[in-house]
């Protein structure tokens, strides 16, 4: 495996007086993503259930050139995360992060109805929900969004249907929004990282599994969270600004490969 390149290729002070919402921002991807753009300038806002990881964020954001701030919210209670978008809309809004997601690995067959609506509850209703409270204010700044979604999502995964079927729905969204809000200058694009290996995925997957998963990417290794932070403010800066209702896999082709399984023997 090569040495890791550093992903930093964005300018310093590129996003100075710029303003961002990402879900999720407490761990992992979310993180890695708020920090990144705060490094590069913007102030940052974000959300997750949990206020320990989000403290932890803001601390390690501390001394960046943007800031970052948080409020505690369920991304699922659609009151409360449309008054959270409007009190951070109100201050400007550049760009929205929907990260907040997540699933359990389950053949179709061992998905109640239950489990299948969180899920989708969770990485699609509440996408929308979010998405569409951000409109005026991403109208007002021609601002952008970024839906982190998964490598794999236009072909199917083993132990994923919930998700993908989720995900899939959000790509769909996606490309739609692009075309409903182009003239309002708001762009739209999805992410499919593969694998990550963050708190989330080894609380979920076993370790087994993470190797499978890794050895099953052509390139061999998994994605780091930092490479998914830099195109996400890639995607948010001048030199995306013609790029909408995209998926874009950063994954060492492992939607090419052999395809997802997240189900064991
Ligand atoms: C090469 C490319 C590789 C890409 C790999 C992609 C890997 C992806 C990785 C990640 O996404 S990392 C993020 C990791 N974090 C998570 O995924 C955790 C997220 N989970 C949750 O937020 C919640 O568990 C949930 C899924 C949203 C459900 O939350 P909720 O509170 O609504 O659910 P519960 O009340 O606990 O359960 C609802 C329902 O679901 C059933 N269920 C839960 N777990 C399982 C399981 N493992 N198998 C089957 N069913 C499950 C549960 O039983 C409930 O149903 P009923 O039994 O009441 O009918
Ligand atoms: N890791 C991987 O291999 C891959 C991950 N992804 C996706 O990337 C995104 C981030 O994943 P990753 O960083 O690995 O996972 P983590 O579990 O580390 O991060 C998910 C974050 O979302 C927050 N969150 C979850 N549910 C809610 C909710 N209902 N309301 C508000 N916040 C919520 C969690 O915080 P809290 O618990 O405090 O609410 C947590 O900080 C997810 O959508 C995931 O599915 C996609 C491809 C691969």
């Amino acid at each position: 495996m090569t040495e890791p390149t550093n992903p930093e290729v964005l300018r310093d002070g590129l996003f100075g007086g710029a303003r961002a919402l990402v879900t999720g921002a407490g761990t992992g991807i979310g993180r890695a993503i708020s920090l990144r753009l705060c490094a590069l300038g913007m102030s940052v806002t974000g959300v997750a259930r949990r206020e320990a990881p989000l403290a932890d964020t803001a601390e390690l954001a501390a001394g960046l050139p943007g800031g970052f701030d948080f409020r505690t919210c369920n991304v699922r209670d659609t009151d409360a995360i449309e008054a959270i978008v409007a009190e951070a809309g109100e201050g400007g809004l550049d760009l929205l992060v929907n990260n907040a997601g997540g699933q359990f690995f389950a053949p179709a067959t061992g998905i109640s109805q239950k489990g299948w609506n969180s899920v989708i509850d969770l990485n699609l209703n509440a996408v929308f929900a979010v998405t569409k409270a951000a409109y005026p204010y991403l109208k007002a700044r021609k601002g952008a969004v970024v839906s982190i979604s998964l490598s794999g999502v236009d072909r199917g995964g083993m132990g994923l249907a919930h998700s993908i079927a989720a995900r899939a729905g959000v790509l769909g969204m996606t490309r739609t929004l692009a075309l409903e809000w182009a003239k309002d200058g708001i762009r739209l694009n999805c992410i499919g990282p593969g694998t990550v290996v963050t708190s989330g995925l080894a609380d979920e997957a076993a370790r087994q599994l993470l190797d499978n998963l890794v050895a099953a990417t052509p390139m061999g290794e998994p994605t780091p969270p930092e490479d998914v932070a830099e195109l996400v403010a890639f995607l948010a800066s001048s030199a995306g600004r013609l790029m909408t209702g995209q998926l874009i896999q950063i994954d060492g082709a492992a939607h090419l490969g052999a395809g997802l399984h997240m189900l064991s023997a």
